[in-house]
């Protein structure tokens, strides 16, 4: 990126997934944008761009460190000219008690000067919509959903203002759906009645896209948001409407062939993962690591490797390490829940360098928290957004690594259809 550039849309992303999901949603919007691995260093080549997505690994850490790293990505991005902030987090709110939502929009509330940051992790294309304060994932609410059994997050509560309230030291009001279908003056107007309570973050319902466009134009107003990439898809639209960013046709980028061998990792336990890791059963050579001996040391990781060593050449192969709700509670009872997660996540970052080592330049990674410790591993400091494999998830073209190109796709964990490992390698040429 030119430095005389300027930004018209910066995002912080809580996780890697996530961030590609936005740079794809942004990207189709006619968003020129990029995806950086952290705070980009001053000598990495990027193209002029209107939108940067700084993927940070800040979902499941201590909230001091997630405040601090998200403000250091504020500080760049603001510096870049971006006159307004995202901060990205999961459809599903993914965080605990203890934060990280909260305590990063507070400080990013307190610098923004803002007296309202608009919250919304509506995004009705995968089935997330947000009614009465309320998450529902397809149609049941959050806590009936498959998130109730996530590994390091579960999700007990469906009401965001009560989940929201409970980490953050802001007060947290409501924007309901009425209000909403009043259009945006309607909104503007019940977020001062809400300012005038002392109320700083509204959650907003929102069911279809036109309820995001609507909120897209509102959150214009201020310097600050907080929602997943349905607010992202409301914010590039409003910009592309009100003339501040030049659409930008689809496809202008090259979709050039790298070709050589290709691997998939799963390290997500979603059910959606689950059912996808069966279906490649039938197309693929697939090896379920054994859990207990990828916590125990690095030999798991070398039997991997040497499994697919034999076979990567003939095609592509699968490696997981996920495994049903049931087992991930007994894994996690045993070692305890962060432990069995960095340790699992190490032997994938461990099986990623040295399947890269060996050749494989096009890979699919299943998993937020597994594709942060694979590409920080693979050193990748950032990525162009090429085709949708599915909702939310594109392929990604990694600038600026030493050794040539690659391809890879980041699925977040409930995202793409059964097929989804053959449909991203069909893609990924
Ligand atoms: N068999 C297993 N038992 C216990 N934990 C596991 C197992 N396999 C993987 N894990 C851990 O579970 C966590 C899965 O998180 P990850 O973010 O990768 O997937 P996800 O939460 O489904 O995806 P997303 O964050 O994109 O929704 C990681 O910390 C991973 O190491
Ligand atoms: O918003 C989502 O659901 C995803 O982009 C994500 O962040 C999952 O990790």
């Amino acid at each position: 990126m030119t430095p005389a550039a300027k930004l018209s849309l910066g995002c912080i992303a809580d996780d890697y997934t996530g961030a590609s999901d936005l740079a794809n949603t942004l990207t189709r919007a006619g968003l020129r944008t990029v995806q950086t691995i952290g705070v980009p260093p001053d000598d990495l080549a990027l193209p002029e761009v209107d939108a940067v997505v700084v993927s940070l690994k800040s979902r499941s850490i201590e909230a001091r460190l997630a405040v601090t790293r998200s403000r250091a990505a504020e500080k760049w991005l603001r510096s870049r000219g971006a006159a307004h902030i995202l901060f990205k987090i999961c459809s599903t709110f993914d965080s605990t008690d203890a934060g990280n939502i909260g305590p990063v929009m507070d400080a990013l509330r307190a610098d923004s000067g803002d007296a309202m940051v608009l919250v919304t992790p509506a995004f009705p294309e995968t089935g997330r919509t947000v009614y009465q304060g309320n998450l529902f994932v397809g149609s049941v609410p959050l806590n009936e959903s498959p998130l109730k059994d996530h590994p390091l997050n579960p999700m007990h509560d469906s009401n965001l203002v009560r989940v929201l309230a409970r980490q953050s030291g802001t007060k947290v009001g409501l924007v309901d759906l009425a209000s909403l279908t009043r259009g945006a003056g309607a909104v503007r107007a019940r977020l001062a009645e809400l300012s005038a309570k002392g109320i700083g973050a509204a959650v907003i319902d929102a069911v279809f896209d036109r309820d995001l466009e609507i909120i897209g134009q509102v959150a214009l107003d201020h310097r600050l948001s907080v929602g997943a990439s349905g607010i992202g898809l409301g914010l590039a639209r409003a910009l592309v409407a009100s003339g501040r960013v030049k659409r930008e046709a689809l496809g202008a980028r090259t979709d050039a062939a790298i070709g050589g061998p290709a691997a998939c990792l799963a390290g997500s336990c979603s059910q959606a993962t689950l059912q996808q890791i069966a279906s490649a059963e039938a197309v693929m050579p697939v090896l379920h690591l054994d859990p207990e001996r990828a916590i125990a040391g690095q030999d798991e990781a070398q039997r991997a490797l040497a499994w697919a060593k034999d076979r990567v050449g003939d095609g592509p192969v699968l490696i997981a390490s996920s495994s049903t709700p049931d087992e991930v509670a007994a894994l996690q009872s045993r070692h305890g829940r962060d432990a069995a997660g960095h340790a699992i996540e190490q032997a994938m970052a461990d099986i990623a360098e040295g399947l890269v080592q060996s050749g494989v330049r096009r890979l699919v990674v299943a998993g937020g928290e597994t594709s942060g410790a694979v590409v920080d591993r693979l050193r990748i400091p950032g990525f162009l957004v090429g085709a949708e494999i599915a909702a939310g998830v594109p392929v990604l073209r990694a600038v600026g690594i030493k050794n040539g190109e690659m391809l890879l796709a980041l699925k977040s964990g409930n995202f793409g259809g059964p097929q989804f490992f053959s449909d991203a390698l069909n893609l990924m040429r």
